[in-house]
């Protein structure tokens, strides 16, 4: 149905209410009219994106996001354009944004962290088994479907593996890894890099490094010192120190975070 669909138009649609406002534009729920589906559409205004040049980056975030078809990938159906608006139209999250879940319950049980990361590792591996990195992974980047599936959205920081090497500054410091801050390009591993940011955050509640300052965070992530609280078990202990080496090459990769021992213990075997 929907994902059948090619040409899409505004009489495709009945818009309903804001689902959230962006600095680009708005979210809106809005209904395919033939299916009755609900989409979320985002609407990004083209005269906001010429201000900060990018167009090339919407492209590539519908490019990237179209051809993406995992269950832990928010699906894009399709997109038009008036001559001030570019409309995206996307699957709808019936269950919000992640970040809000996090700040109301302020921490996560272990059983839902695991399998929040696991369905994280399982998405970004898909993505990286396509050459593409996300590259800005954070609660603010992820939403929650109408069944409490993990939903990875914006691609807007996306790149094609090949361009990875530029190092373009990307999203808020907490989730730079220390190779990113050193500018020296990076892979597929800075996702993983943040995999251990997003576990350190659901269990304890705020993101390992943070800091006042700027300089400061840069510092701490740079030593990556990291203090990890009692209550945090052995297993998740382990995990997020060996996601968050500072060493790439040290660092798991996503395959071998889906079979780590504190994974196995808490999500089922079939969802990996
Ligand atoms: Cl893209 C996309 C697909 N689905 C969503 C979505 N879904 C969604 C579902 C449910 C609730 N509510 C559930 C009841 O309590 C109130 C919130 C909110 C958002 N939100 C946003 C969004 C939200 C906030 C800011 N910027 C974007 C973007 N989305």
């Amino acid at each position: 149905i929907l994902d059948q669909k090619t040409q899409w138009s505004k009489n495709d649609l009945i818009v309903g209410r804001a689902l959230g406002k962006g600095q680009f534009g708005n979210v809106y729920l809005a209904k395919e009219k033939k299916s009755k589906e609900f989409v979320a559409l985002k609407v990004l205004f083209k005269n906001k994106l010429r201000e900060i040049d990018a167009e090339h980056q919407l492209k590539r975030e519908v490019e990237v996001q179209s051809q993406l078809k995992h269950k832990n990938v928010l699906g894009m159906y399709g997109h038009y354009q008036d001559n001030v608006r570019v409309y995206l139209v996307l699957e709808y999250a019936g269950g919000g944004e992640l970040f809000k879940q996090l700040c109301k319950v302020k921490r996560f049980e272990e059983p839902l962290a695991a399998n929040y990361i696991a369905s994280l590792a399982s998405a970004l591996s898909y993505c990286h088994s396509k050459n593409v990195i996300h590259r800005d992974i954070k609660p603010e980047n992820i939403l929650i479907g109408k069944n409490g599936e993990l939903k990875i959205a914006d691609f807007g920081w996306s790149v094609l593996a090949e361009e990875a090497r530029r190092t373009t500054f990307c999203g808020t410091l907490d989730y730079l890894s220390p190779e990113m801050i050193d500018g020296d390009g990076y892979g597929q591993t800075i996702d993983v890099w943040s995999v251990g940011i997003l576990l350190y955050e659901f269990l304890v509640g705020k993101p390992p490094f943070e800091a006042r300052g700027t300089s400061q965070t840069y510092k701490n992530i740079q030593n990556a010192q990291l203090r990890i609280p009692n209550y945090v078990s052995h297993g998740a202990k382990d995990l997020i120190k060996k996601l968050l080496k500072k060493d790439p090459e040290k660092r798991l990769n996503l395959h071998q975070v889906l079979k780590h021992k504190w994974i196995l213990e808490h999500v089922d075997p079939d969802k990996l």
